[in-house]
């Protein structure tokens, strides 16, 4: 078993290759390799970009959250790396060589099987329990933020976005919004800023969404979406008509091919009224449900 290693020596540290570009951050592939000869562990290294007081804020937190996180359903944490001279850390954390679930179902959506993706849904759904256990609201369930480790195994990742519920409330209430991905956004999120463990159901359900649609470019959230609300609204505008639309009962068409069952789950997550949604701990119930009816 791979030690869990908490500070990793920068000259240890080879670049090997780019691995994608977050909202303030980047992510490179690189080995591990204090013996020098190319035998140590491959690794996933994230930096900032922007070196704004305000990033460099969000970049603790996510970091604080990640090292916090100790789930089989969510990426793990390495360890930090101090860059001599430059003021910013980087964050090591495992690296999954199966990439994003985006591509995975790209690469992989003729031979997947519906029990296989109801498998990836139920290992999602109890991430999110944890999560939901841990009082962490992650604010940007979605495809691109689901890594794949195996077949049989996906992972949540990015925790950029993640809040902390206070013990109070029920609820996160964000002050600027940034980029939003405001086509995952529950209402309450797009009308006052208000993020829960039932704003991360709704997110679940577009996930779900993007899944049975086997992440298809052409069928993704966003532009189906901007057909119902015309692409032509400037973006300010965006939010205003993606709730009006939501409240007058619009929803996200049934994939193709998709089992009644898991459209059913996806409505439901999509209660107009949070109080409304089920639980992760239901949802898993509905997806054991779902997986008996599907043979393999
Ligand atoms: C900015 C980075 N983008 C990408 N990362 C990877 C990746 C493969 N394997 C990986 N193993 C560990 C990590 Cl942290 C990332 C990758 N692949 C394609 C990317 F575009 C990222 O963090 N994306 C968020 C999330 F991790 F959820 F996908």
């Amino acid at each position: 078993k791979q030690q869990q290693q908490e500070v990793y020596e920068e000259r240890h540290l080879k670049f090997i290759s780019s691995l994608g570009k977050g909202n303030f951050g980047r992510v490179d592939l690189c080995r591990y390799d204090p013996l020098g000869d190319n035998t140590g562990e491959m690794v996933a290294v994230k930096q900032l970009q922007s070196s704004k007081q305000s990033n460099m804020a969000d970049f603790q937190r996510e970091i604080q959250t990640i090292s916090s996180l100790h789930c089989d359903y969510i990426v793990k944490y390495r360890g930090i790396c101090y860059s001599a001279g430059r003021l910013s850390m980087r964050l090591v954390m495992e690296f999954l060589p199966f990439g994003s679930l985006i591509s995975y179902m790209e690469k992989y959506k003729h031979i997947i099987t519906t029990r296989r993706m109801l498998l990836f849904t139920s290992q999602i759904c109890k991430g999110m329990e944890y999560l939901q256990h841990m009082r962490y609201v992650h604010r940007d369930l979605a495809a691109r933020n689901i890594l794949v480790s195996s077949d049989t195994l996906v992972k949540i990742a990015d925790f950029g976005l993640t809040k902390i519920v206070p013990l109070d409330k029920e609820y996160y209430r964000v002050t600027q919004s940034g980029e939003s991905p405001i086509f995952w956004y529950a209402p309450e999120s797009l009308s006052e800023y208000k993020f829960s463990h039932k704003s991360d159901v709704w997110s679940f359900g577009v996930l779900l969404h993007e899944l049975f649609s086997y992440c298809e470019l052409s069928r993704n959230p966003k532009r189906l979406s901007l057909h119902r609300i015309g692409g032509d609204i400037q973006s300010a505008m965006m939010t205003v008509h993606l709730f009006n639309v939501l409240k007058e009962n619009w929803r996200l068409p049934a994939p193709a091919l998709c089992p009644p069952k898991v459209y059913s789950m996806m409505m439901q997550c999509w209660a107009f009224n949070s109080e409304d949604r089920p639980t992760f701990s239901i949802l898993q119930d509905l997806i054991e449900s779902s997986l008996q009816d599907e043979r393999e």
